[in-house]
């Protein structure tokens, strides 16, 4: 079993907490938004209720990561819903930091890291009024079995299976928190397009065809790109299709 070694620093102005337990750090965020100074690490290294996406539970496993970013923010939804791709990554980096090779990780529109083809973190965007929480969740020791997870969904991994590296959530967060300050600093100065750029570099599955789920609708086409909104683009028979929200199957 390898050890990464990573020296970070903690990003100035971010204010980081580690909780024994929680029920979800996506509830304690909502608790404390009002009364944060500024941005905000909520790390739990134990959740009783943790969330996904879609009001789906969240497998969490102690020696997991899990925190919610707490952002004050004045931004238009559209606009928060961008940081997503910020934090994807920045997971994608922090993956990377420590486990010292970029083969085998990619992102998956909208939310997703896998690692070799699984997905081994998630990512849970929630507005709280003036507030963005960017849950994460990272699966560094353990990933559910697949029969816990959503028919046709992608099976999930660990960094510690897929890679034999085992790094502890306190020491991934103060990783993570370093790339991500670094994205954020990009995206308020630059705006979308070279976050975008460099997501469409790791993306997972460009160019192939890949289904696209909305409710009880399915679209199924080429994954062209991802547009200046964060969309998917989509070439399918009856055309090219921009979707803002769906679950992607390959
Ligand atoms: O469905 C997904 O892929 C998103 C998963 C997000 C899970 C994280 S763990 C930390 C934070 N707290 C929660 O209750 N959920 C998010």
């Amino acid at each position: 079993m390898k050890e990464p070694v990573v020296l970070s620093e903690w990003p100035m102005g971010y204010g980081r907490q580690v909780l024994t337990e929680v029920d979800s750090t996506m509830a304690e965020a909502a608790r404390q938004a009002k009364g944060l100074a500024g941005p905000t690490w909520i790390c739990a290294l134990r959740q009783t209720a943790a969330r996904g996406r879609r009001g789906r539970a969240w497998v969490n496993p102690e020696g997991n990561f899990a925190a919610t970013l707490v952002l004050p923010t004045s931004d238009a939804s559209e606009k928060r819903a961008l940081r997503s791709f910020v934090a994807a990554l920045a997971l994608f980096d922090a993956l990377v930091a420590v486990s010292g090779r970029v083969d085998g990780l990619t992102l998956k529109w909208p939310n997703d890291v896998l690692l070799t083809g699984g997905k081994v973190a998630g990512i849970l965007l929630e507005s709280i009024g003036a507030h963005l929480a960017i849950g994460i969740g990272v699966n560094l020791i353990a990933a559910p079995a697949s029969s816990e997870v959503e028919e046709r969904a992608v099976a999930p991994v660990s960094v510690l299976s897929a890679l034999g590296v085992e790094v502890g959530p306190e020491v991934f967060l103060d990783i993570l928190a370093e790339a991500y300050a670094r994205h954020e600093a990009q995206f308020a100065t630059y705006g979308f397009a070279p976050i975008r750029e460099a997501w469409l570099t790791r993306a997972a599955r460009l160019g192939e065809v890949v289904t696209a789920r909305m409710g009880d609708r399915e679209v199924t086409g080429s994954f062209e790109t991802v547009d200046a909104e964060g969309r998917i683009v989509l070439n399918t028979a009856s055309g090219r299709q921009a979707i803002a929200a769906a679950d992607i199957f390959f």
